[in-house]
């Protein structure tokens, strides 16, 4: 507790032990993470002296796959796995504060890519089940987060973690995030004239309003990294056909196998030894990037963040430590993705998308959004043992709302 730098509110100096003499109040917030390839519980606790603004001690973190999208016809089964994440929060909050803690479910792109009434009877199940819980139930509890809202939200979080967000002397960093099913960039614009250094008291009234109404953030529905096999294997968009064998050039030549997304199996398999490789896979990756996707200039001045797949492939690969994260630079991606592709007739990597996956992610970074060859991207899953999350950014929100008085 008392090794925690970082205070939630920028105007009150460094935690250390003789503020931790004083806590009056510790409270809790939980928040539910259902994404597209699984669905994760944080508890969040928070200290608070009197006259104080609250501080952030620490998160516990849980996890479940697949997500709530693959019970896309047993929603009952699909509330089921949300219901173990909430008895490990009944293990953990004691139950004296169980009546004052938030629960909320925001889920994303998973969800969003659902017929609507199959996605509403999933969330209908989990809020059924929030509303029998112990736990404090508020409107909108559970509900589809919107994809810009979570872009914002995850910069939110990594700016405060990284102490951006109270720091006179830092400059915001933009945020990548690659989920399976949609993917964000996040940024602040530059402003002629104007320092980006924000001022903000987190838990106070006007303080994310304003930042979500000043940071740009563009989402894009099918462009995360699951979502993008199926575009580039041609299986997304119409109906999806499970009889049929889906090829691409990115995949080993041999291969015949059979894969299940969003509750649909599909069987797929590489092509003529002659044509696969690098080359013949980044033009068919570029068939389902270009032009589909923003260019902002501004980004290229910016110092980035990447986590969720842009970090779990790095690790793969080993250009980055899995416990420490690292920094890696665009065409680090390009070289890696270059080398495996080559290699897809001779070696048997164990994951027979990696060659595609880093194939997509080299040219989503590159003709996606634009960025240079060499710009840096810092690799990060946790800060200061918080994850990495637009959970964090979610649960200051919610706290806020749940505390300020209405106007
Ligand atoms: O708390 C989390 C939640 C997700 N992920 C990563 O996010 C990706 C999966 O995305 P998700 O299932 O959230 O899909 P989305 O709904 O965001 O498209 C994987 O790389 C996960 O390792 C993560 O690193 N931490
Ligand atoms: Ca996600």
């Amino acid at each position: 507790m008392a090794e925690w730098p970082f205070l939630i509110a920028p105007l009150c100096g460094v935690w250390n032990e003789s503020t931790s003499l004083n806590i009056s109040n510790i409270f809790y917030g939980i928040m539910f993470d259902a994404g597209s390839t699984g669905t994760r519980i944080h508890i969040y606790t928070f200290m608070q002296k009197s006259s104080e603004p609250p501080h952030l001690d620490n998160e516990i973190f849980e996890s479940v796959k697949p997500g709530l999208s693959a019970y896309v016809d047993q929603p009952e089964q699909g509330a089921e796995t949300v219901r173990g994440l909430l008895d490990m929060a009944k293990q953990t909050i004691p139950s004296t504060h169980w009546s004052s803690t938030p629960v909320v479910l925001k889920a994303t792109a998973g969800l969003r890519l659902l017929p609507e009434q199959k996605a509403q009877a999933l969330l209908s199940e989990v809020q059924e089940l929030f509303e029998e819980s112990p736990f404090l139930v508020p409107d909108e509890c559970v509900s589809i987060m919107n994809g810009t809202y979570e872009g914002i939200l995850a910069w939110v979080t990594i700016n405060f973690l990284t102490g951006q967000l109270y720091d006179q002397n830092q400059r915001t960093v933009g945020i990548l995030d690659l989920g399976g099913a949609s993917t964000q960039i996040t940024f602040l614009p530059q402003a002629e004239n104007k320092s980006d250094f924000i001022s903000i008291f987190l838990f106070s009234r006007h303080s994310i309003v304003k930042l979500i109404s000043e940071t740009t953030c563009f989402s894009y529905l099918g462009f995360g990294l699951k979502a993008a096999r199926l575009a580039i294997l041609g299986a997304l968009g119409g109906k999806a056909d499970e009889s049929r064998m889906y090829r691409s050039s990115c995949l080993p030549p041999s291969l015949k196998a059979e894969w299940k997304f969003g509750g649909i199996n599909y069987k797929y398999g590489g092509m003529a030894e002659e044509v696969t490789g690098f080359q013949s896979c980044y033009a068919e990756v570029l068939k389902v990037i270009r032009e589909k996707l923003d260019q902002p200039a501004e980004i290229r001045s910016r110092t980035f963040y990447a986590f969720s797949y842009y970090y779990d492939r790095a690790v793969d690969t080993g250009m980055i430590d899995g416990d420490q994260g690292g920094i890696i630079l665009v065409k680090d991606f390009e070289m890696k993705a270059n080398k495996v592709c080559e290699a897809l007739t001779e070696t048997n990597t164990g994951s027979p998308f990696l060659c595609m996956d880093l194939t997509y992610i080299t040219a989503l970074l590159k003709e996606g959004f634009g960025f240079y060859d060499h710009t840096e991207l810092q690799l990060k899953k946790k800060v200061n043992n918080i994850e990495t999350s637009w959970t964090l950014g979610a649960a200051f929100h919610l706290i806020q709302s749940l505390r300020t008085a209405p106007e």
